[in-house]
């Protein structure tokens, strides 16, 4: 058993902060939580109360890893162009597995540094490549979930990149699954059935891989209703939006996340709740493919699960708290609207605002309760996944040491990262002083 003591932040539940001051965590070797006490009840391993605010891990429900190399750049095109003009030439380098395990190692240090201790990941359609970066989240001690990319529409995706039917789309995405859940010592890192998204799948690929989630019980995730043209192509080639297609070959499940989501109706909000699926809300990137804002407050008042993701490299920042912040900005201008030429009473949508408080939620439990883990909040049963913040510059009373942090904390305010239990990042710690 170790015990942390340390100054608490968390949001147990939406729309509640808990403030702990001078609290005791105790968790068994598994990482698991025991006990929450009072600071003095019992001697502690580590006392960190001089050296910051321990809130809980970050979750990042949406990260292309093989993205990172261009994160910052190419946004001057629609996603469409986007794709083929950029992103799928970039993919297609992780066919070099040495290339894959350097960009892989770099973006797990990256994320951990950054606070993020749980990691939903699109890897690429390479079963090699893929494995390397369950591997590296493995091993650098990061929680994730890592998919093959599934994508075999011939003319819809390049023949440069691509799986080379349907059958291999199916086939490959099982023998990660075992793979991933056959490495040695896998305690943190599970497998996720990735179909890119439904215009570069065919119906075959689309249906096998809704069978295969019925018969592993793995997550799924896909893009979802994310800009004007992808949810017009869905609608045009099925006949109905994203979500009821992607339900009806069997790929809605409570273990799936559809990314960005800003374009679904009323209908697919309804759908999505009864099916228990979550959605990764990434307003950096949709703010450049999105066309349009997702309406955050009006699915959080329909309850359904709702976290953040950076969408490297359709955001252009590795770190969650940039899309916290930009979550709270997006629902303001969709409160207010943004065409000044119109007159006030009918620029914006009405009620739509959310603040620092809901953001928190949604980068910490409200990603956790999306993925079903037990993370997210500091209370017995559930992992010790956590961030040390050390805020520089902070004059204020301790009340809004919170929205301070959630609003402008930096990357190199985030002084240690815990997974399960362990310190797996301390950049800001010399390594001869290193917990
Ligand atoms: N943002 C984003 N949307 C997509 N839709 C299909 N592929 C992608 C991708 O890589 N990024």
């Amino acid at each position: 058993m170790q015990a942390v003591r340390a100054h608490l932040i968390h949001s147990p539940e939406r729309g509640r902060i808990e403030r702990i001051e001078d609290a005791l965590v105790s968790f068994d070797a598994a990482g698991q939580i025991v006990r929450v006490a009072d600071g003095n009840s019992a001697p502690a391993n580590i006392d960190l109360r001089s050296q910051g605010v321990l809130l809980p891990g970050l979750v990042d429900l949406h990260i292309h890893a093989p993205q990172f190399p261009q994160l910052g750049t190419g946004l001057d095109v629609p996603l469409e162009d986007w794709l083929s003009k950029y992103t799928f030439p970039l993919e297609a380098r992780f066919a070099d597995l040495t290339y894959a395990a350097f960009v892989h190692d770099a973006l797990v240090r990256r994320l951990l540094a950054n606070g993020t201790t749980t990691a939903v990941y699109f890897a690429t359609i390479h079963g090699p490549s893929s494995l390397n970066l369950a591997e590296t989240c493995l091993r650098l001690g990061q929680r994730a979930f890592v998919g093959k990319v599934a994508m075999d529409l011939a003319g819809a995706c390049p023949d440069y990149y691509r799986d080379s039917d349907a059958a291999a789309s199916i086939n490959e995405t099982a023998d990660f699954i075992k793979a991933v859940r056959a490495m040695p010592g896998n305690d943190l890192v599970e497998p996720i059935i990735t179909p890119r998204f439904i215009p570069s799948c065919s119906d075959d690929a689309l249906a096998g891989l809704g069978e295969l989630a019925a018969s592993t019980g793995a997550a799924v995730q896909t893009h979802c209703s994310e800009s004007d043209w992808e949810h017009g192509f869905v609608l045009n080639r099925m006949g109905k939006t994203d979500a009821s297609a992607l339900d009806e070959f069997g790929l809605l499940t409570r273990r799936s996340v559809l990314a960005h989501a800003g374009h679904i109706t009323d209908a697919d909000m309804d759908l999505i709740a009864e099916r228990g699926a979550g959605i990764a809300h990434c307003p950096l990137s949709n703010a450049y493919f999105g066309n349009a804002v997702f309406p955050l407050r009006r699915a959080l008042a329909k309850a359904l699960h709702i976290g953040l993701g950076t969408d490297i490299s359709g955001g252009h920042s590795a770190f969650l708290l940039d899309n916290a912040r930009a979550s709270v900005t997006a629902s303001r201008m969709l409160e207010e609207g943004v065409d000044p030429s119109k007159d006030a009473a009918n620029r914006g949508v009405d009620a739509s605002r959310i603040d620092f408080r809901d953001a928190f939620y949604m980068a910490t439990k409200g990603g956790a309760e999306v993925l079903d883990l037990p993370v997210g909040a500091f209370k017995a049963g559930l992992q010790m996944d956590a961030i040390l913040v050390n805020l520089v510059d902070d004059f204020g009373p301790v009340e809004d040491l919170l929205q301070k942090i959630i609003m402008r904390a930096t990357p190199a305010e985030i002084t240690q990262t815990w997974v399960a239990g362990k310190c797996v990042s301390a950049p800001m710690v010399h390594p001869d002083q290193s917990v």
